[in-house]
């Protein structure tokens, strides 16, 4: 059987990321929190843009100071004044000093800046009483970014931080690739929407909400084409119309190998390649794969668990990795201690889920209490990792370590 690995291989070869010319908008600053910046940005401003003061104190030169100690000041004669934002019109000479403020422009002539706390004031003379280290305080032009260079680079996700830079230098709009359309149903004659009431055999769909929710956190356009009967006719049609307009297909059930489970076939049929219709993973072993010319079709296994087990370890990489960013799209895979006792018979690699939890600053690993079936929707409550045992190992003890996923 095809390994995770292997499998998450052919998906991410599959990918085609979105390009970073044609499929790119432009937003405001203030609406690219999470989105993926297209290209590389430079500036033609400096930061610092001028050598300005780091303190509040006094701009000297360090030739008249250098000398001064606690018990033999320095005296000098105070010229000028300068708060921040405006251009200083003074020199400093020898024997001369400016007053000056946190983010002011330094005075021609002055090379350092002696903060205020180790000076005295005396009407307009300033007493300096240490010797400060040459151009010290003095955030100097260019010294954190140099104009022209590449100031942030393209395929990053926008934060906070990355937002303040952009501002910094004058952008009011930034260039972010569009985001990926993710088109979802769900199959299966027994499922309704959560408002109907049930009829015997009935469940409601679920898996829609789930993963409309994971794909939108992922910063996914959704197209919800709801529930689709288990017939081929009707499979036919919306995975015809779900791969002419998404990047991305996602559907749940019908991948197995029961009467009913028609996905795999349907695909071929409308000339999509499937790659697999297997993986040695639990839950989640029947997860399909194809690739039609302009999208990717992933058919996920019907059962709840299942189902967001295989797009938090799948479909997620794929998304990352079309969305454009540059590096990173993969699963982050953290090594943590187990609270849990956790058992797998060792022939698939195994996914349990559960909580860290923050113990004297270590993470711990807590399985979900109920029971592990992948048909146990409640096990998905407050799931915040998966533990990963590997194909061949059994046990995990309480206090051994290991590998969890963070969906
Ligand atoms: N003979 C075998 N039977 C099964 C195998 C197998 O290897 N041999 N694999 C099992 C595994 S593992 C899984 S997982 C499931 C996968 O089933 P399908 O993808 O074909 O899904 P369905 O048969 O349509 O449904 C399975 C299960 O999930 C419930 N379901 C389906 N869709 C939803 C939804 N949108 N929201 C909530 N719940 C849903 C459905 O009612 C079934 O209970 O196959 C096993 N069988
Ligand atoms: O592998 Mo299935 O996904 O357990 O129920
Ligand atoms: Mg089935």
């Amino acid at each position: 059987m095809l390994s995770v690995r292997d499998a998450e291989a052919t998906i991410l070869n599959s990918v085609k990321p979105l390009d970073n010319q044609l499929d790119v908008e432009f937003i405001d600053l203030l609406m690219a929190n999470n989105r993926i910046l297209a290209t590389p940005v430079t500036s033609s401003v400096n930061f610092p843009h001028w050598d300005n003061s780091a303190m509040d104190g006094y701009a000297v030169r360090y030739a008249d100071v250098h000398q001064a100690r606690s018990d033999k000041p320095v005296v000098l004669e105070i010229v000028a004044e300068i708060p921040a934002g405006y251009q200083p019109q003074i020199t400093i000479k020898p024997g001369q000093a400016a007053r000056i403020f946190t983010g002011a422009v330094m005075p021609a002539g002055a090379d350092t800046v002696v903060m205020q706390e180790k000076t005295h004031r005396q009407d307009n003379r300033v007493l300096i009483f240490i010797a400060p280290q040459p151009r010290e305080f003095v955030r100097r032009k260019g010294d954190f970014y140099q104009a022209g260079t590449e100031l942030l680079p393209g395929g990053i996700v926008l934060t906070a931080g990355e937002i303040a830079v952009l501002a910094g230098a004058g952008r009011e709009q930034v260039g972010v690739f569009r985001r990926p359309k993710v088109a979802i149903f769900s199959s299966g004659d027994e499922l309704v929407m959560p408002e109907q009431l049930l009829k015997p055999g009935q469940i409601v769909d679920s898996n829609q909400f789930a993963l409309a929710t994971l794909m939108r956190e992922l910063g996914a356009e959704v197209l919800l084409l709801g529930i689709v009967e288990d017939d081929p006719e009707a499979l036919t049609e919306i995975i015809d119309y779900a791969i002419a307009n998404a990047d991305i297909v996602i559907s749940t059930g019908g991948v197995s190998v029961g009467d009913y489970d028609y996905i795999g076939k349907t695909l071929a049929s409308l000339g999509g390649k499937v790659h697999f219709q297997s993986v040695q993973m639990r839950p989640g072993k029947p997860l399909t794969f194809a690739t039609f010319p302009n999208s990717l079709y992933f058919g996920l296994p019907g059962n709840p668990v299942s189902a967001l087990v295989t797009c938090w370890r799948f479909v997620k990489p794929a998304i990352r990795r079309m969305a454009g960013l540059a590096q990173g799209w993969g699963g982050k895979f953290i090594r943590v201690r187990s609270h849990s006792q956790l058992q797998s018979h060792g022939k698939m690699e195994t996914y349990i889920c559960g909580n860290l939890h923050l113990v004297n600053g270590v993470y711990q690993f807590h399985k979900a209490q109920g029971n592990d079936s992948s048909g146990n929707l409640i096990n998905l409550v407050q799931t915040n990792a998966l533990a990963v045992l590997p194909v061949g190992q059994t046990l995990v003890s309480p206090g051994e370590e290991v590998v969890v996923l963070q969906p």
